[in-house]
């Protein structure tokens, strides 16, 4: 099946914009290719620092046998319940290492924030920042430049993205993921939400809340819904950058650590029988790939972080990506499942229904993902449009994903449930900004009504709750971009307007913060770019203006005359209140990224 034409004239204009980037970065990439091994290249004391700590026999393979050495970045904490399993990953991996000749070290820890911890406090304002750190961190374990391959520990929102930026600066090094997959199925994500706006309503109290919080988020594992993390897991699928069909394969399933082990195997280029050397990673994420990873984010409306990390992600490899790039893009990608908060089902079921390999298959066969891009296996993507199972002899075995075990949740490309991706970008006099409609009723497709100006998302909740919002209103919440304070996700304003909403009033939120992979339901135009703190159009909107978000036609605007909107005085954000945004509880420590930070449509990148 040859590639669509959409899909090749994406990836020619991104080839085309990236030009120079690129070849600096493979340019880079080959001069620190032909170096010698760590061991031999590097100083006497360096080596054996790096050694010292490591059992004689290791030693002896690192100096002596020069056996590959791979470098560990683990992520491990207990915060995270997606990241808990990992605690006993490194030794699982340093004695399949050595069954294979060869060595591993934990190279360096990151840091992991549990979005679901810090959501709807002053924490989250670290959030997307701590992608950055985590990107630092990875370089600063990578630096010690001892290895010959790496194996990354993480799975959630900025943390898997954090890996991969840190990952291709040491692009010369094959890389695979390692991922501990989601837990199994607790109270519904739909049980849960239902549960919250009761709470936002009175009707629910506390203890009755937390039961059914808990009853969520139960015990070790990504949660369930379809959002950033897992969305991580499916773009990382579609990259090559995991063994095929890991991701969503449970902590406690049996086939979990034979899954890691396999890792060890793959980095090492011993994956499957055939020989093959794992091709480094600088190499590997071209313009193809990241345009397979745009596509799969499309087919299953997948997190709008999405939007700002795979633009950071790409520039680490030299690639240049843009919102007109996955709009584009958008417009022929069909929508492939139903996974909340974009339906009912959860990431099980998607898994049960075939997963990842199953939407793979797909687009491979239709042609809307490129099919001659590398991967970490030998056999290519092709490889990934397979599920894996444990054989008798306890040993891996793929089979085709297709077809859909439950069309409910996994639907083939000729019978999609829509013929267009879950993503849109936004024009108009606000700036740009993107919504995600695969969750939205197709009748909030278009809202048009007054705005109501908030400076805080707390401000929001106070006039919710003094019943100040019963009515058709667009909320514009401001102030939350990435240089005002980190670009926190509002997803705790998801309850209070989908109450609103589910009352049969027109609501929208516009905001130039985030929102979470989680939210979905209530039309929110996001990632407004210019930000308000850059004085982009956010800071002139006064309450009573009507704003209309048109999903269909792809526009934001405040209906105000051409002159008057000219004329209008840009707001300041209120001293008082932008030290309190940006002060206490470490968030002073991340001013120097707030004041360096790019747009939202840049990729948020602090470092550029
Ligand atoms: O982008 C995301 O997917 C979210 O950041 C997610 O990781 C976060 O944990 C949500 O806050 C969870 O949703 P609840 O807050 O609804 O539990
Ligand atoms: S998915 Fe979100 S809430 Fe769940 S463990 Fe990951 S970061 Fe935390």
């Amino acid at each position: 099946m040859s590639t669509h034409p959409t899909v090749l004239d994406v990836t020619d204009r991104i080839r085309e914009r990236s030009q120079g980037p690129r070849s600096a970065y493979l340019r880079r990439l080959a001069e620190i290719r032909n170096r010698d091994r760590g061991s031999d290249r590097m100083g006497c004391a360096n080596v054996a620092h790096a050694v010292a700590g490591i059992p004689a026999n290791d030693k002896f393979k690192v100096v002596t046998e020069r056996a590959p050495n791979i470098g560990i970045v683990t992520a491990y904490n207990d915060m995270l319940s997606a990241h808990a399993p990992y605690q006993g990953y490194p030794d699982i991996i340093k004695q399949e290492a050595r069954s294979l000749g060869a060595t591993a070290q934990v190279a360096g820890g990151v840091p992991a924030m549990c979005d679901g911890v810090t959501q709807g406090t002053p924490g989250m304002e670290l959030s997307l920042f701590s992608r950055d750190v985590i990107a630092m961190g990875t370089a600063i374990a990578l630096t010690h430049d001892m290895f010959d391959g790496a194996l990354l520990l993480g799975v959630c929102d900025k943390i898997v993205p954090g890996l991969l930026i840190g990952a291709l600066h040491f692009g010369h090094l094959p890389t695979v993921f390692v991922p501990a997959g989601p837990m199994p199925s607790g109270l519904s994500n739909n049980e849960k939400s239902k549960v919250r706006e009761q709470a936002a309503q009175g009707l629910v109290g506390r203890q009755g809340l937390l039961d059914a919080e808990m009853a969520a988020y139960h015990t070790m594992g990504t949660c369930t819904f379809y959002g950033t993390a897992n969305s991580n897991q499916m773009l990382l699928e579609a990259m090559g950058l995991h063994v095929p069909g890991t991701a969503f394969i449970q902590p406690g399933d049996a086939m979990r650590e034979t899954l890691t082990r396999e890792a060890v195997r793959t980095v090492l280029g011993r994956a499957g029988e055939a020989k093959f050397s794992c091709p480094p990673i600088g190499e590997m994420v071209d313009e193809r790939c990241i345009v397979n990873a745009m596509v799969a984010l499309l087919a299953t409306g997948g997190s709008t972080n999405h939007l700002i990390h795979w633009v950071a992600v790409a520039r680490s490899a030299g690639i240049v990506i843009d919102w007109d790039d996955f709009s584009r893009l958008s417009d022929v990608i069909p929508l492939l499942t139903r996974v909340y908060p974009n339906g009912s089902a959860d990431v099980n079921a998607f898994q049960a229904a075939g997963g990842p390999g199953f939407v793979i298959g797909e687009l491979l066969d239709a042609g809307l993902m490129h099919a001659d891009v590398l991967t970490v296996r030998a056999g290519g993507i092709r490889e990934f449009a397979n599920i894996p199972s444990l054989a008798q002899d306890k040993r891996l075995a793929w089979t085709s994903a297709a077809p859909s075990k439950d069309e409910a949740v996994a639907r083939p490309v000729e019978n999609p449930f829509s013929a267009t991706g879950g993503l849109k970008l936004l024009n108009g006099n606000l700036g740009r900004s993107v919504i995600k409609v695969s969750s939205v009723p197709d009748d909030r497709h278009v809202i048009e009504a007054p705005a109501r100006v908030f400076d805080s998302q707390a401000a929001l909740h106070q006039a919710f709750t003094a019943g100040e919002l019963e009515r058709d209103v667009v909320c514009v919440v401001r102030w939350q971009g990435p240089q005002a304070n980190g670009m926190p996700e509002l997803h705790k304003l998801t309850p209070p307007l989908s109450v609103l909403q589910g009352k049969g009033f027109r609501v929208a939120l516009v905001t130039d913060g985030r929102m979470s992979g989680a939210s979905g339901k209530v039309p929110a135009a996001i990632h407004v770019s210019p930000e308000a703190a850059a004085g982009g159009p956010l800071a002139k909107v006064r309450d009573g203006d009507v704003v209309r978000l048109d999903a269909v036609a792809g526009t934001l605007a405040v209906l105000v005359p051409d002159d008057e909107w000219a004329e209008r005085e840009i707001a300041e954000l209120p001293e008082a209140q932008r030290i309190a945004d940006s002060h206490g509880l470490g968030r002073e420590l991340f001013a120097g990224m707030r004041r360096n930070a790019l747009t939202a449509e840049e990729g948020a990148c602090s470092w550029l």
